[in-house]
């Protein structure tokens, strides 16, 4: 097994979906999950690259481990769910901090998950407003009425992120191609948000290779030593 090329994190609150989003890209299915205890790790070949996905758990208790798996990182999803505007709050709150870790130019993707639970008798795009019928009603003014989280409220956390790392937002992709809504029960745009972070980090590999080996410790010839006992840290 070769050793991987790049790193991609899963991060946000519990129960937002990134397990079930990893299980639907990964498997091509939805099943039911247990809570993530400490983090899992899956290799995903992408074309000629080996790319490795790290799922990590929202839950309190092991958010310590957070920046540790950020370490190196190519490429950071945060996840939030659509229906609860907290979880997108905590990804500013409780979450960016943990991405110090991660590679300078690491690229950002926010990922509304479980939009197949939005109420769908709610307010439609394009429909007309009943208290100023000359008004249409805007994607953003429909996702209120329907309490769910806009989409444009995820791209002003890409811009506050982007000023946290000192980025320039004429050297990053735009935020409108960095946000994203899901659905990891019906695989609604999944397959797309990984898919177009695979392509952007491309150019990281072939940076990465020309600059000759990677900083990465190849685990796949390592032999441990002896050991008499064994502990868990989480
Ligand atoms: N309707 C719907 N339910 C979803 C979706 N994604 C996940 N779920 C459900 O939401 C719950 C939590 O999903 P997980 O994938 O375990 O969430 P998580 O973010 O990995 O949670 P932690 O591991 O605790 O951090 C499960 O009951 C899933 O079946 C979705 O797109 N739509
Ligand atoms: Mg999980």
């Amino acid at each position: 097994m070769r050793k991987p090329d790049v790193k991609i994190v899963l991060l946000g609150d519990m129960n937002v979906g990134k397990t079930s989003l990893l299980h639907r890209y990964m498997e091509r299915r939805f099943q039911e999950t247990v809570s993530t205890v400490g983090g899992a790790f899956y290799l995903k070949q992408w074309r000629s690259y080996n790319i490795s996905i790290w799922d990590t758990a929202g839950r309190e208790q092991f958010h310590g481990l957070g920046s540790m798996y950020c370490r190196g990182a190519a490429a950071i999803i945060l996840t939030y769910d659509v229906n609860h505007l907290q979880s997108l709050t905590e990804l500013e709150d409780r979450f960016l901090s943990l991405t110090d870790t991660a590679n300078t130019d690491c690229l950002f993707a926010i990922v509304g998950n479980k939009i197949d639970l939005i109420d769908e008798v709610g307010v439609k795009d394009g429909a007309k407003d009943l208290n100023d019928p000359g008004k249409t009603i805007s994607n953003c003014d429909s996702a209120r009425a329907t309490k769910r989280v806009c989409l444009d409220d995820a791209m002003a956390l890409y811009k506050k992120i982007l000023k946290y790392r000192m980025l320039d937002e004429k050297e990053v992709p735009a935020a409108e191609k960095m946000c994203f809504e899901t659905s990891a029960k019906t695989g609604y745009n999944v397959d797309h948000v990984f898919e177009t972070l695979f392509d952007m980090m491309v150019p990281i590999i072939l940076r990465q290779r020309a600059e000759g080996p990677s900083q990465t410790v190849d685990i796949t010839n390592y032999k441990p030593a002896k050991q008499t006992q064994s502990r868990c840290c989480v």
